[in-house]
Formats: C-alpha cells, sequence, structure tokens
C-alpha cells in the first residue's frame, strides 16, 4: 500500500491538535482505550465536547524523540493508504525542527483560522515547503463554524494565500474548508457548506497522486553494502545492494560508477521476492554486474544519458541546527545517500530570511535556525544532483566530528 507521508505547522491555537485528532478519530484509527481516557479527561475539564486534542497532545508525549531534533510522528491508515504525519512546531525558534519534518514529505498540510487569515507561520511553513521542495500543499481553512460556514469569509482565505503563494515555488496548492472541531469535510463531507463543491481532507490525501513526483527519467543508485557471501556456491556471487534514487534501471543496462568512472553493464537484479526486470524508486534491490569491477559502499551506479555532478566543491543551502555556531576551520562529516566524506565550511554566501527570502549578505554567522547559502570543500569527490532534480541526492546532513552531533541538514543548489 502506498504511503503519504505529510507535515503540518501551524500557529499556536490554530487547532492543528484537533485536526489530527479529528482525523484519527473520524478515520477509526484510535484505540478504544485512548479514546475512553480522552472522553473522561474532557468530562473533568468540564468541557461538554470531547477533547480531540487531547487525543493529539496525549500522544504527542509519547512522541519518537530525535536526539536533536525533536519532530512529533504520528501514524494511521486507511483502507487507500498509509500516512506518517510529521507534526511541528510552526514558531521561529522551530525552524529547523519544520526541516526536518518536511524533509521527506510529499505534502505540507498548512493550517489556517478562518477569522485570521494568513500569518506569519503560515508563511514561514510554506516557504520551508517550497525550499524543501514539497510538491503538494492543502491549505486547510480551519474553524469554519466561527465564521457561520460562509463562503466569502473562506475566498478571502484563499485570496489572500494566492496572493502570497507567488512568490514561492509549489505546483499543485489545494484549499478546503474545515471545522475540525466540528469535524466538517475532515473526514466526512459538510453538510454545513454546500457551496463547497472539493473532497473533504482525508480523501484529498488518499487520492492525491504522488507516484509521479519521483524522479523516474536520471537513474541512480547508492550503493549501500556490497555482497558477497563467502559460502562456496555463492563464491562468484558479487551484488550490491541499496535502494534505488531515481529513474529506472534495466539488466542489461551500461552503466558507469562514480566517483571512479569505472563502467560495466547490468546482469541482474534481485529483490526479495526474487528477480525483476525493472527497477524504479524507491526499490530495495541488489543488483550483479558482468564485471568484477571495484565498487564500495558511497559508490553510486548511474547510467550514461544522465550524469550527476561529481564535485568536492559544492554550493548548498542549509538550515544550522545546533545550539553553537560553527567554528572556524571546523570539519563536518558530510552524508548523502550512502557516501561519506570530510568537510569544511569554506563560505558562507548570504543568510536567507524565512520570513521575507530576502537575502542578507552582511553579518554572516551562522546561529541556530537560520537558513543559510554556503560553498563546502571536500576531502574527496562527492556525487549529487541538484535538489530541485531529486531530493534524495540532493540532499545532505552534516555532522560534527567531535560530537557527533548532526548540525545541519541541506540542499544541494
Ligand atoms: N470553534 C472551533 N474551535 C476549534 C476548531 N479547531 C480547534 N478549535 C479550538 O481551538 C483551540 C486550539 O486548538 P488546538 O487543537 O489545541 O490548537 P493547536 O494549534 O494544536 O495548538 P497547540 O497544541 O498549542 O499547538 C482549542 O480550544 C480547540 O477546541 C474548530 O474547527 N472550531
Amino acid at each position: 500500500m502506498e504511503l503519504l507521508r505529510f507535515t503540518t505547522a501551524g500557529s499556536v491555537d490554530d487547532g492543528k491538535s484537533t485536526l489530527i485528532g479529528r482525523l484519527l478519530y473520524d478515520s477509526k484509527s484510535i484505540f478504544e482505550d485512548q479514546m475512553e481516557a480522552v472522553k473522561q479527561s474532557s468530562e473533568r475539564k468540564g468541557l461538554q465536547h470531547v477533547d480531540l486534542s487531547l487525543l493529539t497532545d496525549g500522544l504527542r508525549s509519547e512522541r519518537e524523540q530525535g536526539i536533536t531534533i525533536d519532530v512529533a510522528y504520528r501514524y494511521f491508515a486507511t483502507p487507500k493508504r498509509k500516512f506518517i504525519i510529521a507534526d511541528t512546531p510552526g514558531h521561529i525558534q522551530y525552524t529547523r525542527n519544520m526541516v526536518t519534518g518536511a524533509s521527506t514529505a510529499n505534502l505540507a498540510l498548512v493550517l489556517i483560522d478562518a477569522r485570521k487569515g494568513v500569518v506569519e507561520q503560515t508563511c514561514r511553513h510554506s516557504f520551508i515547503a517550497s525550499l524543501l521542495k514539497i510538491p503538494h500543499i492543502i491549505v486547510c481553512v480551519n474553524k469554519m463554524d466561527l465564521v457561520d460556514y460562509s463562503e466569502e469569509a473562506f475566498n478571502k482565505v484563499v485570496e489572500q494565500y494566492e496572493a502570497f503563494a507567488a512568490k514561492i515555488d509549489v505546483k499543485d496548492i489545494r484549499f478546503v474548508p474545515i471545522s475540525a472541531l466540528a469535524g466538517d469535510n475532515v473526514v466526512n463531507d459538510s453538510e454545513n457548506m454546500p457551496w463547497y463543491k472539493g473532497e473533504s481532507l482525508l480523501h484529498t490525501l488518499e487520492t492525491i497522486h504522488i507516484a509521479s513526483d519521483e524522479n523516474h527519467s536520471d537513474a541512480r543508485f547508492p550503493v549501500q553494502t556490497v555482497i558477497r557471501p563467502h559460502a562456496d556456491e555463492y563464491h562468484d556471487y558479487r551484488g550490491y545492494a541499496g535502494r534505488i534514487a531515481g529513474g529506472i534501471f534495466r539488466p542489461g543496462d551500461k552503466i558507469t560508477v562514480l566517483p571512479s568512472g569505472l563502467t560495466s553493464t547490468i546482469k541482474s537484479i534481485d529483490t526479495y521476492s526474487g528477480p525483476v526486470e525493472e527497477a524504479f524508486a524507491p526499490m530495495s534491490v541488489s543488483i550483479t554486474l558482468v564485471d568484477d569491477i571495484d565498487v564500495s559502499r558511497g559508490d553510486m551506479l548511474v547510467k550514461d544519458d544522465s550524469e550527476p555532478q561529481v564535485s568536492q566543491d559544492l554550493d548548498a543551502m542549509i538550515c544550522w541546527m545546533a545550539t553553537r555556531s560553527p567554528r572556524p576551520g571546523a570539519k563536518y562529516h558530510l552524508k548523502t545517500t550512502t557516501r561519506e566524506v570530510m568537510s569544511i565550511i569554506k563560505e558562507v554566501y548570504y543568510k536567507l530570511d524565512i520570513n521575507t527570502l530576502e537575502k542578507q549578505e552582511e553579518n554572516t554567522d551562522i546561529k541556530m535556525n537560520e537558513m543559510v547559502k554556503i560553498r563546502l570543500r571536500t576531502t574527496q569527490p562527492v556525487v549529487f544532483d541538484e535538489y530541485r532534480k531529486n531530493r534524495i541526492t540532493g540532499s545532505l546532513i552534516l555532522v560534527d566530528e567531535s560530537t557527533n552531533e548532526t548540525v545541519a541538514a541541506g540542499t544541494f543548489l
């Protein structure tokens, strides 16, 4: 079953927790005992309705804790799709959390209070979504019950957001008028808004087309492991295992190994369920070649017609995630796909103000949560693509050599 990852970020009290609770509840992804606990807490608080945000906030304390980055991941499934929600706070001091949540997302859910319209947080979250090339945005105009389910109020928010969205690079933007509290258009179609002819939020999440968002034209296979079993019967087997990051590979295809430049031809492609005649992203496969050439972990198999870039000088847009600013001359492990090399930050071009997308070229000492364009110099060649071409081979993280802390996440330009 297809998996859709989406991020949510909103400003305080937009109703994010209530919305996520409503999605889980109405799609029947909640366990009875969790629901019973929420009902009881709501009663204790003297509420007339069941406070669904308690459900989300309760789950929030059970969240997966990253060592440096705190993003609450939540999982649910319907008969049509599986979902992972990366729930991040929208405040500027949590930019790094938003970047982490957005880096693998297929879709960003932007929540707007119908009474307030577009606010700073809305813009910031949308900018991050566009910088990280999230292909789809769904703008949920929430609390429609508080504006009498008015079409005019909804249209005003749509207009306001569209005026802002002209500045960002996201192709697919949709709008859904909802009430997370009352349940309108979240899972079930609303009877209170007959003027809205679109689908409910869940229906959109279940059916939005995401397969074509993968890059199927430029063949990329980062080698994760070299398999060479020593048992006698396999003595001539040498396979390269990993996950395809782009394009299509078939037995018989001519390939080049980068960065070495050696060439060969694919003999076979194996998967857990047997050999295949065709493999594409995001399949995990093991590839064998007709020649016994030198291939190691961190190399990339590509096809001749569309080669990635290979360089030791790399321009990237990064989000600085560490509390400590970079020290002059500090060395960082640069990790991209399965490759890891040493690097230093050679130059800082500018900082990007994520409220306005303006470049700031003066005063470029880097602080936590800032987006910065930098040049890295590595000790060995790196194989990469521009992020806009491929989100997997185009992304990187920097890990501090001495503390082992992830200090930055970024995209190649
Ligand atoms: N009337 C109305 N109230 C809503 C709606 N959605 C949320 N609320 C209320 O708005 C308040 C904030 O909702 P939350 O879900 O806690 O908001 P949040 O954005 O998750 O806030 P944080 O958890 O602080 O990030 C609560 O009192 C909700 O009951 C809605 O559709 N209509």
